[in-house]
């Protein structure tokens, strides 16, 4: 595995008084794909949004290079090579497809993705590149939504629940896309629900609990009584 891209160090976040982060220490090697998981509330959306500068953060709470980054505007941690495929996808349903892939490149960088490129990956958005984004199928926006997160060249691609909503033959189809990122030179971060697909798509993963990482593994090697009880505070036992 590669060198530490970003790290998290002792990262607390609130909204407001109400603490959502209670000390994460948090690493991504170049080159992986991790996961995150855990219950609902845990905390996942809330770190991902820490290190993209949406919820403030100490600068040295989150470093990448080595070098701080916390709290930095949203467009100049995507210059510095972060993009966020948002829960809910987030599209201007009144734009076309292309206008949406193209809103990404605005405060990014130079690089491989381009909007041929992601014609190729996914065609089915070539053929519908003038159509309102809003008309498109969950599984279409989810690529509009991964799309316009690629076309800023990030290094790092952070992916919040792209399972959400959409039927199991469409998130195989999505998930399938991941080795065509990594073999990019991408490293990738997904949040997922679906504690299986998080194992097999990933290398490595991070079980949230309430604010903390209450556990992380190789995913080829964590079982499922550990995940169970980091997952929900309960071992299996306990928990029948
Ligand atoms: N905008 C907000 N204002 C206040 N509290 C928030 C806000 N967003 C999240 N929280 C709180 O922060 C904590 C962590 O929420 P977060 O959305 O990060 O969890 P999550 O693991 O992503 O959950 P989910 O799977 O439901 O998206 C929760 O207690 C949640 O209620």
């Amino acid at each position: 595995m590669g060198k530490t891209l970003l790290s998290t160090h002792g990262l607390k976040a609130f909204y407001g008084d109400a603490q959502a982060l209670f000390g994460i220490d948090f690493h991504l090697d170049e080159g992986e794909v991790v996961a995150i998981i855990g219950a609902n509330g845990a905390g996942k959306s809330t770190l991902l949004k820490s290190l993209t500068g949406l919820v403030a953060v100490p600068a040295p709470a989150v470093c990448l290079h080595g070098q701080p980054i916390g709290g930095l505007p949203p467009g100049e941690i995507v210059r510095r090579g972060l993009a966020m495929v948002p829960e809910g996808r987030r599209l201007f349903p009144s734009l076309s497809v292309e206008e949406n892939l193209r809103m990404g490149a605005l405060a990014g960088r130079q690089g491989p993705w381009t909007l041929e490129r992601l014609f190729q990956m996914f065609p089915i958005l070539k053929e519908k590149r003038r159509n309102p984004s809003g008309a498109l199928s969950g599984g279409q926006q989810q690529m509009v939504a991964i799309g316009r997160a690629l076309m800023s060249n990030p290094q790092i691609l952070l992916c919040d629940e792209l399972s959400l909503g959409l039927a199991p033959i469409v998130i195989r189809e999505i998930y399938a896309a991941l080795p065509t990122f990594t073999a990019e030179g991408l490293t990738v971060v997904v949040v997922e629900q679906d504690v299986s697909l998080a194992q097999q798509v990933s290398q490595r993963v991070v079980c949230l609990q309430e604010g903390v990482v209450s556990l992380e593994g190789r995913s080829n090697a964590l079982t499922r009584e550990q995940i169970s009880e980091a997952y929900f505070g309960l071992s299996t036992a306990e928990a029948h």
